[in-house]
């Protein structure tokens, strides 16, 4: 059972290593991080310093080598990680994995089915083709499959899918990367009300200073380690 009182998510303890062959990697040391809904959190941090990997661990896609992911008090290996995921946890992923059989607005309907959110008003299809809009993408590019679109598109599609997922927390790994500033900007405002206006618990790994700026808590990981520092507002 999870708990209404529990922390919504919560890091404890958790190490990870990689091991191939004989090498060894270890990226993240004993880190304690507790996330509450309607915060968005930047976590910064040079390349390779293991933002990824710790966006990996929170979103459920891989167990940590040691310590617990908790979702409202509950271990997310108990609770089961495809449930976890396709329930309460969306991910904008770097190489956004689109379904590339679907149109733009047909992977975005997909996704509500799959975590069966509906819309307040409107169908499936109208609230895609509306969120697509609001992100810049007009109805003719959002009925076209997601391979005629450029990256730039693609990664818009990535973000309406999962802001159309009604779902506790939204993971995202550079979500402004590819984009021009006004669109990036525009990003960072969806997210930024993502979590404010709806209580999402909004969680973006970035290098842009711009994103991270927007965000009501910065972490800084570096050397396995995360620390916070204070917002810039
Ligand atoms: N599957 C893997 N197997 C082995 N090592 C890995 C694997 N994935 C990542 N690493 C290593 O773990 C370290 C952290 O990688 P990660 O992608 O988490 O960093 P990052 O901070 O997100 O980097 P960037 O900012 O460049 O995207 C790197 O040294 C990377 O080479």
């Amino acid at each position: 059972m999870t708990s209404a009182s529990a922390p919504l998510l919560q890091l404890s303890g958790i190490s990870h290593t990689y091991t191939g062959g004989r090498r060894r990697t270890t990226v993240l040391r004993g880190i304690d991080h507790t996330f509450e809904r309607g915060t968005f959190t930047a976590v910064v941090g040079p390349s390779g310093s293991g933002k990824t990997t710790l966006l990996g661990l929170a979103s459920g896609l891989e167990r940590p080598t040691a310590g617990a992911v908790r979702f409202r008090g509950r271990d997310i290996g108990e609770l089961g990680l495809g449930r976890y995921r396709s329930k309460h946890a969306a991910t904008i992923f770097q190489q956004y994995n689109l379904l590339t059989y679907l149109t733009a607005a047909q992977n975005v309907t997909c996704a509500m089915e799959i975590t069966g959110s509906r819309p307040e008003t409107g169908n499936r299809r109208a609230r895609a083709l509306h969120l697509l809009e609001t992100l810049g993408l007009d109805r003719e590019t959002a009925t076209r499959n997601v391979l005629q679109l450029s990256g730039g598109q693609q990664q818009r599609v990535a973000i309406a899918r999962a802001l159309a997922c009604d779902v506790d927390l939204l993971f995202a790994d550079e979500p402004t990367g590819n984009l021009d500033e006004a669109t990036a900007e525009g990003i960072t405002e969806a997210l930024r009300r993502l979590a404010h206006d709806q209580g999402t618990c909004v969680v973006a790994v970035t290098h842009s200073p711009r994103l991270a700026a927007a965000a009501d808590r910065v972490l800084t990981l570096r050397r396995g380690r995360l620390t916070e520092q204070a917002a810039a507002r």
